[in-house]
């Protein structure tokens, strides 16, 4: 009978938020949004990728079932919450594509089954609404969110304590 081990996470190993700040100081970037923990995965950290949409999930939808390679995905959907950009499709996709995590500025919905998940998502909130599917948006362009901003190169990290910003070369 073959026995399946917990395995180590994929990818940038996690450290604690705070760590860092101890460590790195001001040149950590520390986002002020108050993001909610709902994925599985609490702790969790990658390089940065980057979509900008608004209330328009087709882009993420796409890339999130491209492969992942321990990536955290950072969605700048403007902060609203009428419409969710991601429900227990596309970040089961997302977790079975080698997706680290996905920081989410707007809102998720399926927030039990994604609690489920082995994948972290923040979120500002959920709504049941799902979203336009018209492609608007961009990729890897740097957004800005909380103050920070995030570009593809840059290492985010995450826990229950917040999202912090190594910019590359740090
Ligand atoms: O399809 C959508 O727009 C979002 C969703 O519900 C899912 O990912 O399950």
């Amino acid at each position: 009978m073959s026995v399946t081990l917990p395995q180590p996470p994929r990818g940038t190993p996690p450290v604690p938020t705070a760590d860092l700040y101890d460590e790195h100081g001001e040149d950590l970037g520390i986002c002020t949004t108050a993001f909610r923990p709902i994925g599985g995965r609490r702790l969790f950290a990658g390089p940065v990728r980057t979509v900008r949409c608004h209330e328009d999930n087709a882009l993420l939808r796409e890339l999130l079932h491209t492969p992942g390679e321990g990536a955290v995905l950072v969605i700048d959907g403007g902060g609203s919450l009428r419409t969710a950009l991601v429900g227990d499709l596309i970040a089961g996709a997302a977790a079975r594509s080698g997706w680290a995590g996905l920081i989410v500025n707007g809102a998720v919905r399926d927030s039990v089954a994604l609690g489920g998940l082995d994948l972290g998502v923040q979120a500002l909130g959920t709504c049941p609404r799902k979203s336009g599917k018209t492609g608007a948006g961009a990729v890897d362009e740097p957004v800005t969110i909380g103050g920070v901003t995030f570009r593809p190169g840059d290492t985010v990290y995450v826990d229950d304590d917040g999202v912090v910003v190594l910019p590359a070369g740090r």
